[in-house]
């Protein structure tokens, strides 16, 4: 009898963890474009309360989290380190930042010292955290002392990315992700 997905390395298995997220981008969308009323979502997820909010910031993380299941699933530290760095780093940038980031950065005043910093730090534990996660469960094995070197570089090139002011015109949810797969795939390799 063939195992059930969620429990095999086969291929479906990252698939079928992919329909979380894609459940998820499917009641933004639809909420988004006011297709439907969830007040409950509209208020937990959006910060002026307007469901076109959901298209943006929350959908495109939702869309990294289902690309890198899809593309990274178990095998690559490339996945995980991406989504500690967004879902970790960002999110710890914007909590810090916005209690103790009275220090703004001088080439963006709506970014602090504070926020960054914390963003480096946790994004770098968070990320090492889960790589000693996964490699303890078998998925990857690392030489650990390049891959502190490696995620420290990752996590810097994300930070720095973070804090430029370029949100107007690309969301941080997007390029947070995306800088931190470039450099994880060029540190790692795959
Ligand atoms: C509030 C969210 C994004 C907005 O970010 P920002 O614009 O403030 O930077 C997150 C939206 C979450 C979404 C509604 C539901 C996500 C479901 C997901 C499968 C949960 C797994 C998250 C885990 C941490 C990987
Ligand atoms: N590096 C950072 C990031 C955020 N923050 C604070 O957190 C708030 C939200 O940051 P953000 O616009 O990047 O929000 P997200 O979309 O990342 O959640 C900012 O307006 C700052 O007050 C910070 O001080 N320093």
């Amino acid at each position: 009898m063939a195992a059930w997905p969620i429990f095999s390395n086969s291929m479906e298995a990252r698939y079928f963890a992919s329909l979380v997220p894609l459940v998820n981008c499917f009641r933004l969308v639809v909420n988004g474009l006011s297709l439907a009323a969830d007040k409950g979502l509209v208020k937990s997820v959006t910060r002026e309360g307007s469901p076109q909010e959901l298209l943006r910031g929350p959908l495109y993380y939702v869309l990294i989290l289902i690309l890198c299941a899809i593309v990274y699933w178990r095998e690559s530290p490339t996945g995980v380190i991406s989504l500690a760095m967004m879902c970790g780093g960002d999110g710890i940038a914007d909590i810090i930042g916005r209690r103790f980031g009275s220090q703004k950065l001088p080439y963006n005043h709506k970014k602090s010292w504070a926020g960054s910093i914390s963003m480096f730090v946790c994004g770098f534990l968070i990320s090492i955290g889960m790589l000693c996660y996964f490699s303890s469960l078998g998925y990857f094995q690392l030489d650990w002392t390049m891959t502190l070197q490696r995620v420290a570089l990752v996590s810097l090139v994300a930070t720095v990315v973070e804090s430029l002011p370029i949100t107007e015109v690309l969301d941080d949810n997007i390029s947070v992700p995306l800088s931190s797969m470039l450099m994880a795939f060029w540190s790692f390799g795959y």
